[in-house]
């Protein structure tokens, strides 16, 4: 790293790599007690094969005679696949249960005295701290489904294919769950895979994909294209993409965007409202830390949301363009279910659709309140402080996981970052290409030594520190783990 970046970090190069130096930069940032918060898996409870933890930092933890080395805490660097779980959450589950016990289907409707939102109104409840993260009115999101539902949802809605446009674009490396929707999207409306554009990187080796490249396939394929797709963090390169600028250049070219947020929220801050994106959808289980496949969230920008009452002299015409599904209001076409109904007449069962105006409009089920509790003990850790505090926090973390991965001692590094090196293309997570062969014996020596962090074969290693948990102290512990076992993996292969 650059020595000029070092010092707009506020990182002393002379001291990188001294545990002290680690364990001070942690004492110095206000943010670091945040870490408190969550329950950090113990060296123990990851080795423990026998149901449930060993530690005795979580609450119900069946602790045995563990080893001091078991106790101590692992070094988890994974929350960009799995957020840990903050402490309150079982506090705030055991209210939902306590309520369910006590309440039965009251609990639904019942107004507490204290203030807590009756399960109903969860949706409602989450919506200020959920705008918050993602730079959007309260009125353009919304707590429901799952990430890839949501995705369908929202193509359901913003895909509509013409016989002169009907592309969709998306980037040659998306998620494949993303890639999968986007297929079936396609073939849903009877057109051939060919409908589907993938940008890919022009380097084989290097996944980086420069906005002049991302602008020009969309220019080339605009008069043909009904929508773009693309990730605002790039699940496998953590390359951040610029929504602000890929967005215009769509608008420009009349192309609708939707963005998956999965590897952005709760990660970096995002403008959307302000960037006038037309949709996005994420999941509450990685830097947001609602637990493993719980409820998702979604965008919808405010001038896509209005409800409006039909004037009656052009009511055909009003029918036409908006796909009206009654007789007296114009919305977007969506696919609907009961709960995206306005509460006042939600439970009327007389089969008139009245959206709720805004993303709201756009939810289907029931959501599980249980989801929506563990959703709501995550944001409130957000809520101590906020996300731009936050990515301070993460920019200085990243920088230094990034200079302690540069410095190398003993030869030639037997890898390679391959997350852009300039801090505004990336989020918390850089990925690591090691040379051909190491993966296995390198994962193997350092998970077994207390390191979580995941690997996308042949050869990638993914480590993200998370700036809610994660300190100095686990970057340089991590640190000095994986180059004892690059050392030895290289060794061994000659
Ligand atoms: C970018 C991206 N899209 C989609 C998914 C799938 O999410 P879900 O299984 O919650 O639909 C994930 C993670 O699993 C992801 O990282
Ligand atoms: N939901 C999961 C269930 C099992 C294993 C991984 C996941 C992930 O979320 C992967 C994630 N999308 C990632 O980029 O790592």
């Amino acid at each position: 790293m650059a020595n000029s970046q070092n010092q707009f970090i506020g990182l002393e190069a002379s001291k990188l790599t001294s545990e002290a130096y680690a364990k001070t930069l942690d004492k110095e940032d206000a943010l670091s007690k945040l870490r408190n918060e969550f329950i950090i898996p113990t060296k123990g409870d990851l080795k423990n094969k026998r149901f449930g933890p060993v530690s005795k930092n979580i609450s119900n933890g069946t602790s045995g005679p563990v080893s001091a080395e078991d106790e101590e805490e692992s070094i988890y660097f994974c929350g960009n696949s799995l957020g840990l779980q903050p402490k309150r959450t079982r506090e705030y589950i055991s209210r939902y249960l306590d309520t369910w016990a006590s309440k039965g289907v009251f609990g639904h409707f019942t107004q507490y005295e204290d203030g807590h939102p009756p399960w109903l109104d969860m949706d409602d409840a989450l919506k200020d701290q959920t705008s918050k993260l993602v730079g959007a009115l309260p009125s353009e999101v919304v707590v429901m489904e799952t990430l890839t539902a949501n995705l369908h949802f929202l193509m359901a809605s913003f895909y509509r294919p013409t016989k002169d446009r009907y592309k969709i674009i998306i980037e040659g490396k998306a998620f494949p769950s993303d890639h999968y929707a986007a297929m079936s999207q396609i073939a849903h409306h009877n057109l051939p895979p060919s409908a589907l554009v993938t940008i890919t990187p022009p380097s084989p080796t290097d996944p980086y994909l420069s906005s002049d490249h991302i602008l020009s396939v969309i220019s080339e394929h605009a008069a043909t294209t009904a929508l773009v797709l693309l990730p605002g963090i790039q699940f496998y390169s953590g390359q951040y993409f610029d929504i602000e600028l890929i967005t215009r250049h769509c608008h420009s070219l009349n192309i609708p965007i939707g963005w998956d947020l999965a590897h952005a929220v709760g990660n970096v801050p995002v403008k959307l409202h302000d960037w006038n994106v037309d949709f996005a959808a994420w999941c509450n289980y990685k830097y947001l830390n609602g637990g493993p496949g719980t409820i998702g969230g979604l965008f919808v920008h405010d001038r896509h949301g209005q409800v409006e009452e039909s004037p009656s002299n052009d009511e055909e015409s009003a029918k036409a363009e908006n796909g009206i599904l009654d007789k007296t209001l114009t919305y977007r076409p969506r696919l609907s279910g009961w709960w995206g109904g306005d509460k006042k007449v939600r439970f009327n069962m007389d089969n008139v659709f009245v959206p709720i105006p805004g993303a709201s409009g756009f939810q289907v089920s029931n959501p599980s309140a249980l989801d929506l509790t563990a959703v709501l003990a995550s944001l409130d850790v957000f809520g101590l402080t906020d996300i731009d505090t936050l990515r301070e926090r993460s920019l200085r973390l990243t920088a230094y996981l990034e200079a302690r991965l540069l410095q190398y001692e003993g030869g030639e590094a037997p890898y390679k970052i391959i997350t852009p090196s300039n801090p505004a293309e990336r989020g918390a997570q850089l990925s690591v290409r090691l040379n051909p062969g190491l993966l296995d014996s390198i994962l193997h020596f350092i998970e077994s030594n207390g390191v979580v962090l995941d690997e996308r074969k042949p050869d990638v290693l993914r480590v993200a520190p998370a700036p809610l948990y994660n300190s100095f102290w686990d970057i340089h512990r991590f640190i000095t783990l994986f180059h004892e076992a690059c050392k030895r993996a290289t060794a061994k292969t000659g």
